[in-house]
């Protein structure tokens, strides 16, 4: 079925050609201009390009790749992945194929020169950072393209190597095998094979396990891309979704659910197209790897009981975040480390205490110099938690101090607030992460090396480590003292901050063992069991700032 589905000719059935294209430069004289080489907006670049260029750069990748009738993959699926991580896509359409959910019913390979011809209009004059390939129908489409790159550099080529799809349909010729192995890899940032793909890339070797993949992953790594996903979504017996990640001299195992669902045509076009997306917004190439199956992930749960069609796969709702909810869609508030200098936790019972009301307390430790406000309510109903968490967000904003919230992921986005931290027993950071999407500040605490360990893999941005000393504030917290807060930041590749037990006496003995990665104090009754809140934020910050500047 499959190859007398791809041999179709592709005719144009128009009597007149739809388009002449020659005429293009006429009418838009310029428009084809080549591209600058640089993507980077240096004003020297800048200095050429048309006034209506100067304004906001858009994350741009283009994707090179089939069109699915059924919408569900190809082109439509990576439009939309872009759109839902925030980035513009153009599209360079390779072969238009009539598929549904039953399979692929039709293939029409759009001709080589027109193929060229798009690639010229797009990369020689709309700023592509980062191009994504899916389906390559032959290999004279790969060497257009491999040509085509070479005119017009970009920042990263994330390569899909489709071959076959989910239905089982052939969607590229047997010679672009040596293509990819021999032309486009080398080019490539990362490639992306699922593990028929990995196989027939590899002459038909078995891979039913986790250590294959992982050989596969290495081998494919030496036809030339700077990394590999070798995805294990068809592993059979799995009970989570693993994927192996090599960057030439780590492998990386990446964990996920499984998620139960008979929706999953796309998946991989969508993964691919996620990492580009996320590395055209500047993110580094293991962390737009975490974002994507994040995301990924995220989208087959929202989507696991939507019925469309009849046939064994459907496809599954790219745009789920413009219903959740509209604070998922925000760019990354890009996270700074310094700001865990001296990290403020707040305690409504001591508030009460000292009679005083939440949002006072936090202007007063702000004043007094915290960098970052969390605020951690163990006891408040739900609606009072949110009301106070706005009216402290408020505080925050003018202060541009971010506020994160202890525990409560719900609380976090329905104040729009800058984070969440979270516990080994509250929600995992890789769930929060793919509820509040890329933008958010996420801190999970962490009393072992391994939990550190975790904490990095799913996505977090620091670490919080304690109870370094004995405290009052949270019951039965097992305390590591200061040699496990030194093990720990020594392992951990997140900035720490340490918690417990920690004030204006001790601040200084934490912050003398000396380690990089250790960025300050999280304090709760230092601050806030105290009548002055300003004036003992003001004393700690000049402890810390004595040490600060004594070690570096
Ligand atoms: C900065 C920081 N570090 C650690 C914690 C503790 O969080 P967790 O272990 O979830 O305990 P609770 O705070 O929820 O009791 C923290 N809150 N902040
Ligand atoms: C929330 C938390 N997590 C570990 S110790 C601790 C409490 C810290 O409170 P304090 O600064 O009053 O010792
Ligand atoms: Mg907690």
């Amino acid at each position: 079925m499959a190859s007398t589905l791809f041999f179709q000719p592709f005719v144009l059935s128009s009597p007149t050609p739809l388009v002449s294209f020659s005429p293009i430069r006429a009418i838009l004289p310029g428009c084809l201009s080549p591209r600058r080489r640089s993507v980077s907006l240096s004003t020297t670049a800048m200095a050429d390009k048309p006034t209506s260029a100067m304004g906001t750069k858009l994350p741009h990748v283009l994707t090179v790749a089939g069109s699915d009738s059924g919408g569900g993959a190809g082109i439509q699926a990576d439009i939309k992945a872009c759109g839902a991580m925030g980035v513009y896509c153009s599209s360079v359409i390779t072969a238009v194929t009539a598929q549904n959910t039953v399979g692929v019913q039709g293939v029409h390979p759009v001709p080589e020169k027109f193929i060229e011809k798009q690639l010229e209009s797009v990369l020689s004059d709309m700023d592509v950072d980062v191009v994504k390939t899916g389906m390559l129908p032959s290999l004279g489409v790969i060497k257009v393209l491999c040509e085509s790159l070479k005119r017009f550099p970009v920042k990263a080529l994330v390569v899909d190597p489709v071959m076959v799809s989910t239905s089982g349909d052939t969607l590229s010729a047997p010679s672009t095998l040596s293509g990819y192995r021999d032309e486009l890899f080398r080019m490539a940032d990362i490639v992306t094979p699922n593990l028929k793909e990995a196989s027939a890339l590899l002459g038909g070797m078995q891979l039913q396990a986790v250590s294959d993949m992982s050989l596969a992953a290495k081998s494919i790594h030496k036809f030339g891309p700077k990394n590999v996903l070798v995805k294990g979504g068809d592993l059979s017996g799995s009970t989570e979704a693993v994927d192996i990640f090599f960057d030439g001299e780590t492998l990386y195992e990446l964990r996920g659910s499984r998620v139960q669902t008979r929706n999953t045509h796309g998946t991989g076009c969508t993964l691919a197209s996620c990492i580009a997306a996320e590395l055209a917004k500047g993110h580094p190439m293991l962390q737009a790897v975490k974002a994507a199956k994040a995301f990924l992930e995220s989208a087959l749960h929202y989507s696991k009981d939507i019925a469309m069609g009849s046939g064994p796969q459907g496809p599954f709702d790219h745009l789920f975040r413009l219903k959740s909810s509209p604070y998922n869609v925000e760019p990354r508030l890009k996270f700074n480390p310094d700001d865990l200098f001296l990290y403020a936790v707040t305690d409504s019972g001591m508030n009460r205490k000292w009679g005083r009301p939440m949002t006072d307390a936090v202007e007063a430790a702000i004043k007094g110099g915290a960098t970052i406000i969390q605020l951690r309510e163990k006891e408040m109903k739900t609606q009072e938690f949110i009301q106070t968490a706005k009216a402290c967000m408020e505080v925050c904003q003018p202060h541009k101090i971010p506020l994160l919230i202890n525990d409560r992921v719900d609380v976090a986005l329905a104040c729009n607030a800058d984070g969440v931290h979270v516990g080994q027993s509250d929600m995992q950071a890789h769930t929060v992460r793919a509820l509040l999407g890329p933008g958010k500040i996420i801190g999970v605490s962490c009393k072992t090396v391994a939990q550190a360990e975790k904490a990095w893999m799913d996505g977090a941005d620091y670490i919080g480590c304690g109870g370094v000393f004995p405290t009052n504030t949270k019951k039965d917290n097992i305390t590591i003292g200061l040699e496990g807060l030194k093990e720990i930041c020594l392992a951990s590749k997140l900035p720490v901050v340490a918690i417990g037990g920690i004030g204006i006496g001790n601040a200084n003995l934490v912050m003398e063992i000396g380690m990089k990665n250790l960025k300050g104090v999280a304090v709760v009754s230092a601050l806030f069991d105290k009548e002055n809140v300003e004036g003992e934020a003001r004393k700690l910050r000049s402890v810390l700032e004595r040490v600060f500047c004594s070690v570096s």
